[in-house]
């Protein structure tokens, strides 16, 4: 035998007992993980047996019979799944979706009182109930060091850098701003109408809240709404490109697992050489604008900056770990300001369009709804020119920050209530088994105050009750906690700003001033037992925002984590408001142009015969990150007059 043969089966063997030894290693680890998985199913199994549900699958939970509801192929948002499986439980409180075996068990919350009990501050959680895992899917859009992924006292300390920038205070030095970018939106508009054509009002609406959010928060004009497509910051690898394409990367949560969407490497490529992209351009415009580029203490922002970022490095060294937090939070701010304002301003234009004749939907209650609107247009701006708006809100002896504040009650209920039947988002929150051990220590058990209600279908009642949830993914359902009939009374679904008015006509302009007003629920209302109609004559809506639970209408969700960009928000959307309500006629591109295969294949599954549902499923929602028409909002406008 040879040397080298000896050294060839020495090799072998040590090649077979490598092998033999991963095998071992790989086959007890497989094991112990599958002994650790059953043992979670059986606990979660034999937990939460307390809270409504559909009946769980003794292995699968709820994997089958719910998964299908939400599955990815039905194209729509998964708060119609969550809808149908509400409807079928007779409409509790909140309910239970079962997925272990392979992931965390949920709980579906549709009733107020129990959604303030995960996003109020408690002795536990001090900034309330820490924000589900799923979060962390948004991470390559909106760094490691987001507002929307951090929790604790990370999350505090930069909070507290960037309050200052979206306090009413800095944003009424912005308004000016706002509406010269509303100008170029309204001629977009104009031109619209003179095509006569059907167009996605997505897309002039989006590139208004991108020029908005870039230029209040590193004061950079991309100018989205003349950049033609493919061109500078719309190139291939252009900055706003980055944005929809990082947008669009995203894994979609709360529709199951998508096994291909996973091991696709291109999605995997695409996410990674655009993060770096998008990361070295926002870099470049912080450092470009700091005024002091050498790290000093006295670094400050120069006398007429304005951008939110540049306030929020008042004072601070610009080291590494600020620059990397800084440019996060304006990942997060160019998220979380764009979607979610663009879809604001499509649904307040689907709301307009009820109120002509032309709509399946329009009634007497739609067109009063308008004409009260544009009466107080009339009133604030003068009824001569409805298109010269904007001219008005940018005139000097035009106090535009007293308008926004208090001259506009009608146009704030009016977003509102846009927001409360159409709410962009939701909040995910989540606590570990009290036995698992966290971080900072071990967790307790968490409990909730379920309130009584009563089975829609069956009348069956029941009380009132405290449920463990510790061990739950939480979702704040805004969609169905604010459609909600159990809360918001009979009328729910139907479209009236009046709910968010006060008593002599004026609207609750403040945005904190339903935590002001009486709220029943103290006083005796449970579950869908309709509340006591307390003055409810003198009131403009019998179910009347200031007589319903504490936190009933929380688009922007509620406690410590309420969203920073509310006031921006509202800004944005009452100027839009004014500057289109009068001047044009909204006509919702029929049947014919939103009838899809998916929609007819959906409208078969869940058996809604009402004409009402069936027309404003034309437009449902799509997860795309954030909730968003599925028809990019088509539309067809006229110039009203002409
Ligand atoms: C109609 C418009 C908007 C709606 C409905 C909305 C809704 C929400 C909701 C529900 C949350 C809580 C999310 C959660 O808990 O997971 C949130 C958080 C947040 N929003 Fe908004 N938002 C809007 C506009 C904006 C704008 C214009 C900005 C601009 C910067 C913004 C920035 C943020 C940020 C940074 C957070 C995280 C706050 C924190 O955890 O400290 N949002 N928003």
């Amino acid at each position: 035998m040879t040397a080298l043969t000896l050294v060839n089966q020495d090799l072998n063997s040590v090649f077979w007992q490598t092998a033999g030894l991963l095998v071992a290693v790989l086959s007890v680890s497989l094991l112990y993980r599958a002994v650790r998985q059953i043992n979670y199913t059986y606990r979660v199994r034999q937990r939460f047996q307390d809270i409504p549900c559909l009946p769980r699958h003794w292995l699968w939970g709820h994997l089958v019979n719910v998964g299908q509801k939400l599955s990815p192929g039905i194209n729509r948002h998964p708060d119609y799944g969550f809808e149908e499986v509400w409807n079928e439980l007779g409409q509790p409180p909140a309910y239970l979706v079962d997925l272990a075996t392979i992931d965390r068990p949920m709980l579906i919350i549709m009733h107020p009182s129990i959604a303030e009990g995960i996003t109020q501050a408690t002795t536990d959680w001090k900034y309330s109930t820490p924000k589900s895992d799923t979060v962390r899917s948004l991470t390559p859009l909106v760094g490691k060091h987001s507002l929307v992924v951090l929790d604790g006292e990370e999350w505090k300390t930069i909070r507290k850098r960037f309050n200052k920038g979206f306090a009413p205070t800095h944003l009424n030095t912005l308004t000016g701003l706002i509406v010269s970018k509303t100008k170029i939106f309204l001629d977009r508009l104009k031109k619209n109408a003179q095509d006569g054509e059907v167009f996605m009002l997505k897309e002039p609406a989006s590139d208004l809240t991108t020029d908005v959010i870039t230029q209040v928060t590193i004061e950079k004009d991309f100018q989205a709404q003349t950049v033609p497509e493919g061109q500078g910051p719309k190139s291939t690898f252009g900055i706003l490109t980055a944005i929809r394409t990082m947008s669009g990367l995203v894994e979609r949560t709360g529709q199951g697992f998508d096994f291909w969407n996973y091991i696709n490497l291109a999605r995997f490529f695409k996410s990674w050489l655009y993060e770096r992209l998008y990361d070295r351009a926002i870099l470049n415009e912080i450092v470009s604008k700091l005024p002091n580029s050498k790290a000093s203490s006295d670094t400050k922002p120069s006398q007429d900056a304005k951008a939110i970022v540049h306030l929020s490095l008042a004072g601070l060294k610009p080291t590494p770990q600020v620059l990397a937090s800084t440019v996060s939070s304006v990942k997060t701010f160019l998220f979380a300001g764009q979607d979610t304002t663009s879809t604001l301003i499509q649904w307040m234009a689907y709301e307009l369009s009820k109120s002509y004749p032309s709509s399946p939907l329009y009634s007497e209650h739609y067109r009063k709804v308008r004409e009260q609107l544009c009466a107080e247009h009339d009133f604030v701006f003068g009824s001569a020119n409805p298109l010269d708006v904007l001219n008005k809100m940018s005139s000097e002896e035009f106090n535009m920050d007293e308008v926004l504040a208090a001259k506009l009650p009608y146009t704030t209920a009016f977003v509102k209530e846009t927001l409360r039947l159409h709410p962009p988002a939701g909040t995910a929150r989540l606590t570990p088994m009290a036995h698992d051990s966290v971080a900072n220590g071990l967790a307790k058990p968490m409990f909730l105050d379920f309130p009584a209600w009563t089975h829609s279908k069956t009348g069956e009642h029941h009380d009132a009750k405290k449920v463990r949830v510790d061990g739950l993914r939480f979702y704040n359902c805004h969609y169905l906690l604010q459609r909600n009939p159990n809360v918001w009374g009979p009328d729910a679904a139907i479209f009236d700003p009046s709910r968010f008015l006060e008593q002599h006509g004026h609207g609750i302009g403040r945005d904190e001033r339903e935590d002001e007003t009486v709220h029943v629920q103290s006083n005796g209302h449970t579950g869908n037992q309709y509340p006591q109609k307390r003055d409810a004559k003198e009131l403009p809506h019998p179910y009347h925002i200031s007589l319903l639970p504490q936190g009933s209408f929380r688009v922007f969700e509620r406690g410590p984590r309420t969203c920073i960009g509310t006031n921006l928000a509202y800004m944005e959307a009452k100027i839009v408001l004014c500057a289109i309500a009068r001047a044009f006629v909204w006509v919702k591109d029929g049947p014919e142009g939103t009838m899809t295969g998916h929609n007819l294949s959906w409208e078969k599954r869940t058996s809604r015969d009402q004409e009402q549902h069936w027309w404003e499923k034309e437009v449902w929602n799509i997860n795309n990150v954030t909730s968003v028409p599925c028809d990019g909002m088509k539309m067809k406008i006229k110039l009203r007059g002409s």
